[in-house]
């Protein structure tokens, strides 16, 4: 259950007075999510979803909510942060950040479609289309120096064969950046968890908290090798095909991005076998996170750097 930070009632029906979203009628813990408390609230204007931030303090939140803000002001599927009196759309409830999002149909799927990786492949592409007017910044604090620096203090605790692995993939990647792709805000973590689907329509993208300023196609990347990956932990070529052209029905790639396509999902299962590792041998003291299989993303990157066709 991913209640942390317990509110009552009374002390949730004084914060609420800040807001001209009515009296509280119910209050809800939400069970998913690890990293954050989510609760539903429902007054007499509506249902929203509360959260309150365990880890990120105040003056880190406007990027990420004033971005959901500006995605939804454009139409792209995602919760819409509600402003409070003083027009802030965060501030302190039983001692942590807290914010107010409208809430949204749907849940995750555990085993999409091909419509369904379709629409989130046209979703992710509108998203990147909204966000070039986006005036904020922020760079990917998991981006290249990040994942060298934090395999180079895991590599005295890996197996020797994956240790070596991970250097030469390290390696080959820096051999390989691409910076002179097109940039702009990516969701940087659009996994199946991070989508709420209503059948097969994409009826939010959530949990922005990895968001920040990159190479576009690299989403595009993270994203496929979540929704596109089998039971046995490859990648089914129909799904991998309609996430690429749901994409390309709004943004078509470019000369230069269809041939880096391949490095960029290396790259991807990259980011996620290196933070599953430290999540693996580092757990952070009191951190509240389920430690996830980083060996799903080691084998995909093997399958990666085995494969002639991508899809494209
Ligand atoms: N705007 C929303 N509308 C409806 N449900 C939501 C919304 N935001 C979050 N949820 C629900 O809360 C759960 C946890 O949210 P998530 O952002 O993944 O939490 P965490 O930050 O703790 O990982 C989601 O799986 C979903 O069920
Ligand atoms: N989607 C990632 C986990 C994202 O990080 P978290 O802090 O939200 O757990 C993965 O599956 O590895």
């Amino acid at each position: 259950m991913s209640v942390y930070t317990s509110v009552s009632t009374a002390e949730l029906a004084q914060w609420l007075q800040r807001y001209a979203l009515g009296e509280l009628v119910e209050l809800k813990g939400i069970a998913a999510g690890i990293t954050n408390t989510n609760y539903f609230v429902t007054t007499t204007h509506g249902r929203y979803v509360l959260t309150l931030f365990e880890v990120l303090q105040l003056d880190e939140l406007p990027y990420f909510l004033e971005l959901k803000s500006h995605l939804a002001r454009h139409g792209v599927a995602c919760p819409a942060p509600i402003a409070d009196h003083n027009d802030h759309f965060a501030s302190l409830l039983a001692g942590k950040p807290a914010c107010l999002v409208s809430c949204l149909d749907g849940h995750d799927v555990a085993a999409p479609n091909a419509a369904q990786c379709y629409a989130v492949g046209e979703m992710l592409a509108q998203m990147h289309k909204a966000s070039s007017t986006f005036p904020r910044r922020m760079r990917n604090p998991r981006g290249p120096e990040w994942w060298s620096r934090t395999a180079a203090a895991l590599y005295p605790q890996l197996p020797a064969a994956d240790a070596a692995s991970l250097r030469s993939e390290i390696a080959f990647q820096d051999s390989h950046r691409f910076d002179f792709l097109p940039q702009g805000v990516i969701h940087a973590d659009l996994f199946k968890d991070n989508v709420l689907m209503d059948g097969d329509r994409i009826a939010g993208f959530i949990d922005f908290y990895y968001a920040c300023n990159d190479i576009l196609l690299y989403d595009l990347a993270i994203a496929l090798n979540d929704w596109a990956r089998d039971v046995q932990g490859d990648i089914d070529a129909e799904l991998a095909r309609a996430i690429i052209a749901g994409y390309q029905s709004i943004r078509p790639l470019t000369e230069e991005e269809r041939k880096a396509w391949p490095v960029m999902l290396r790259a991807a299962a990259l980011r996620f076998w290196v933070s599953r590792l430290l999540d693996f041998y580092r757990p952070a003291s009191g951190e509240m996170t389920y430690t996830k299989d980083p060996g799903v993303f080691q084998r995909l990157l093997e399958a990666h750097r085995a494969r002639q066709d991508f899809w494209l």
